[in-house]
């Protein structure tokens, strides 16, 4: 489907998620659950016809945009002369030299094939951010904020409220974007001001993803060979991993 705005077309590609959000109510609505305020570092996730860009611009003079179909990047650095634009994928955008200043606010309605790389991305970069509102599929919005023992409970909610502190805001009907979505969906803060101490994260994520290896096996199955589980009581071993809340996994990963 080709969608036009102003004097720039594009054929929307679906590898690129590019569902773009037509109703300004619900842009205003996302931009404000951030909180910015004219001293924030923001940077925005695919700006595409900027539904976002225009808000945050009436709020703050300069900020980042990451975009990464050229076109829209040509018509983002048009359209709005004060932002930096990196045209560009922001997988590979380096956070930590944009927060040399001052932590970032990350906002974007993110391409939905992508929302795991991410949110590990941000995961990976805490330490330089202070916040994210981001708009996904609503069923990972639920996995995000996901309590123990449902089914939407894993390694990304285990992860996420481990390093920060995923809130689950709004559903958004599929009706206010261009194409419509095959999906539902719905924005999500997450605040990562409160660093939690974790001891080696990188190794805690692995333990994370090797506890839920397979759903339906009791820890002890699923850390068999891996790890060395002889302080962990035998009850605790014979649990699934989706009945431990986020501190009995860190408690857990300290003892094996
Ligand atoms: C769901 S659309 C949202 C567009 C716009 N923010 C809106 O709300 O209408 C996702 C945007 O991200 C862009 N995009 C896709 N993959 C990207 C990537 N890896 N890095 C940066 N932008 C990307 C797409 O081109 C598209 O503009």
């Amino acid at each position: 489907m080709e969608i036009k705005y102003k004097d720039t077309a594009v054929s929307s590609k679906k590898s690129f998620g590019q569902n773009f959000l037509v109703d300004s109510n619900i842009s205003r609505k996302i931009v404000r659950s951030a909180e910015i305020a004219e001293h924030d570092n923001v940077i925005e996730i695919g700006p595409g016809f900027g539904s976002l860009t225009k808000i945050i611009s009436e709020v703050m003079p300069r900020f980042t945009c990451v975009e990464l179909d050229h076109k829209l990047a040509d018509f983002i650095s048009r359209e709005f002369p004060n932002v930096n634009l990196i045209s560009d994928d922001f997988l590979k955008v380096d956070l930590a030299k944009l927060a040399e200043t001052k932590p970032l606010t990350v906002l974007g309605n993110i391409p939905y094939a992508i929302t795991s790389p991410i949110l590990f991305k941000l995961i990976e970069n805490r330490a330089h951010i202070d916040r994210a509102v981001l708009m996904m599929q609503d069923e990972v919005a639920r996995r995000l904020t996901a309590e123990p023992k449902t089914k939407q409970y894993g390694i990304l909610a285990v992860q996420l409220q481990a390093f920060g502190k995923p809130e689950y805001l709004f559903k958004v009907p599929k009706t206010v974007f261009k194409p419509r979505p095959e999906v539902e969906s719905a924005v999500v803060r997450i605040d990562f001001s409160k660093p939690v101490e974790i001891k080696n994260p990188s190794e805690f994520q692995t333990f994370v993803r090797t506890a839920f290896r397979m759903r339906r096996k009791t820890l002890a199955n699923n850390l068999k060979g891996k790890y060395d589980v002889s302080a962990l009581a035998p009850e605790v071993l014979k649990k699934r991993a989706e009945a431990f809340s986020v501190t009995e996994f860190v408690a857990l990963y300290e003892q094996v």
